[in-house]
C-alpha cells in the first residue's frame, strides 16, 4: 500500500477551453495530449509528489467547463483544499467570466479553500489579457496568480508544487507545528513521484476557445468524496 503523509483535493474550473485537462494531463503524465475533447462532468487523476521530504497525494479533479455540467461540478467544490480558477490569455471571454466563476466559488466551496488563478496559454502570440490584469485581478480576489503553458510545460509543474507546499504548511500549522513551513520553498524536481489515474468521465467531442456546446451526455459519478488530510 502506498504511504503518504497528506491528501490534498485541488479542484480546477474555468471556462470550456481554457487548458484545464491539457494542465492536469501535463503535470500528471508529462505531455500535452493532442485533440482533446471537451470533458464530461468530472474527471480525476492522481499524483503522489515529495515536499519537503514528506509524501503528498494530490487528488487532482478536472471539471467540465461548460455550461450544462454546472450542477455537478458545483458539487466538487465543498471539500476541495484548493481551487485553480483558469482562463486563457489569449480568450478574453473567458477572463470575464471569472466574476461569475468567483461567485460560484463563493457560494460551493468552503470559505478558508486555497484559490489560485491561472492564465493558461502562454506560448500563444495573439495574447489578449496582459499579465498586469490578471495579477491585479488576483490580488483583488485574495487569490494566487501563476502564468502557464501547458503545451509548453511552463510553471506547471510549479503551479502544483507551490500548491502542496502551501497546503502543508496550513495543513502543519493547524496542527500546532511550525507555520514557517507555509513558506517553504516549491520544488519543481519530478523524480521520485508516481502516477495513479481514475476516470469518472471521458473527454467527448470537440472543444472550442470560447464557451463551446459541443459533446454528448453526461456520464459522471455524483458529487462529494471525503479526502482529508492525512497526517
Ligand atoms: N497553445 C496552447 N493551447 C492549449 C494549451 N492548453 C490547452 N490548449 C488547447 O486548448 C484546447 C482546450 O484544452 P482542454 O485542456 O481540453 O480545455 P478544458 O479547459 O479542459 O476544456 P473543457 O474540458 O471543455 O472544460 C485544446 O485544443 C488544447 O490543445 C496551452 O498551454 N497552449
Amino acid at each position: 500500500m502506498e504511504e503518504y503523509k497528506f491528501l490534498f483535493k485541488i479542484v480546477l474550473v474555468g471556462n470550456a477551453g481554457v487548458g484545464k485537462t491539457c494542465l492536469v494531463r501535463r503535470f500528471t503524465q508529462g505531455l500535452f495530449p493532442p485533440g482533446q475533447g471537451a470533458t464530461i462532468g468530472v474527471d480525476f487523476m492522481i499524483k503522489t509528489v515529495e515536499v519537503e521530504g514528506e509524501k503528498i497525494k494530490l487528488q487532482i479533479w478536472d471539471t467540465a467547463g461548460q455550461e450544462r455540467f454546472r450542477s455537478i461540478t458545483q458539487s466538487y467544490y465543498r471539500s476541495a483544499h484548493a481551487l485553480i480558477l483558469v482562463y486563457d490569455i489569449s480568450c478574453q471571454p473567458t477572463f470575464d467570466c471569472l466574476p461569475d466563476w468567483l461567485r460560484e466559488i463563493q457560494e460551493y466551496a468552503n470559505s478558508k479553500v486555497l484559490k489560485i488563478l491561472v492564465g493558461n496559454k502562454t506560448d500563444r502570440e495573439d495574447r489578449e489579457i496582459p499579465t498586469q490584469i490578471g495579477e491585479e485581478f488576483a490580488k483583488q480576489h485574495d487569490m494566487y496568480f501563476l502564468e502557464t503553458s501547458a503545451k509548453e510545460a511552463e510553471n506547471v509543474e510549479r503551479l502544483f508544487y507551490e500548491i502542496a507546499a502551501e497546503l502543508i504548511g496550513q495543513a502543519r500549522s493547524k496542527n500546532g507545528s511550525s507555520a514557517a513551513a507555509a513558506v517553504a520553498a516549491h520544488r519543481q524536481s519530478d523524480g521520485n513521484s508516481s502516477i495513479g489515474l481514475g476516470s469518472f468521465s471521458v473527454k467527448a467531442a470537440q472543444s472550442n476557445c470560447c464557451g463551446g456546446s459541443n459533446s454528448s451526455s453526461n456520464n459522471s459519478s455524483s458529487g462529494d468524496n471525503n479526502t482529508s488530510q492525512a497526517g
